[in-house]
């Protein structure tokens, strides 16, 4: 029988791959959940093909409902830049919470500067930083736009998302190709209806 080094066996290997292991995950009480649940929808399990399928399903669900580190930076707007910043087309993949089944798309996140601006990259790691939970489109719209509202103080904030869910796409309805749009607008982006209407164009197409 070979031995594995602690930190060799295949358990340990996610947990170095994720930045903040939650607390209150318990992989042993996860895998013997896993391997019920897989015996009981009848799949053959104990063959060599699928015994490590417990294990590597609740490692891979555990990656994904894990929240990355994340702090938003943010600087002085020494420019006085007072027009729209707009990052299109940010990859979302997020975890529905009715089937925790993947749903996966892309984010338009966008503000009016006032006193601060945003490091870009932020705007993806926001976006991953809400979407790594088990989530509804619609929070996940709201959670960004707010993050942001708080954080950064702008005078407006925008977040688009289009995304096509699997659990109504593989199962279900079936509705393969349906797309869900949803938006969070706040602050001049949703009050002035200039800025609003620029913003919109913007993410339906106008920038592409
Ligand atoms: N509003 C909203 N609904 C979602 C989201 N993700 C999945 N759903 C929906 O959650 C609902 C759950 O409905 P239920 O009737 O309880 O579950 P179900 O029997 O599996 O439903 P079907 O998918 O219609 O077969 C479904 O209509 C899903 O399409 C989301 O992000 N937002
Ligand atoms: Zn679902």
């Amino acid at each position: 029988m070979t031995h594995l080094a602690k930190s060799e066996h295949p358990r340990d290997r996610w947990r170095q791959r994720i930045a903040q292991p939650a607390p209150d995950v318990d992989l042993e009480a996860a895998e013997a959940a896993a391997d019920t649940m897989l015996r009981a929808l009848g799949l053959p399990i104990d063959g060599d093909d699928m015994r490590e399928t417990p294990r590597r399903l609740v490692a891979a669900y555990a990656e994904m409902l894990t929240v990355p580190d994340f702090d938003l930076t943010t600087f002085e707007n020494s420019a006085g830049y007072d027009e729209l910043v707009l990052v299109h087309d940010i990859p979302v993949r997020s975890l529905c919470e009715h089937h925790l089944l993947p749903f996966v798309g892309v984010a338009h996140v966008g503000y009016l500067p006032d006193d601060r601006i945003l490091g870009l990259s932020k705007f993806a790691r926001l976006v991953e930083f809400f979407a790594r939970r088990a989530q509804t489109q619609e929070r996940l719209t709201t959670q960004i736009a707010d993050h942001l509202l708080e954080r950064l103080a702008p005078a407006g904030v925008g977040v688009v998302i289009e995304a096509e869910h699997s659990c109504m796409s593989l199962r279900g309805a079936r509705a393969e190709g349906a797309r869900t749009v949803t938006s969070t607008l706040r602050g001049t982006l949703r009050e002035d209806p200039a800025s609003r209407a620029e913003f919109l164009a913007l993410t339906r197409g106008g920038v592409r």
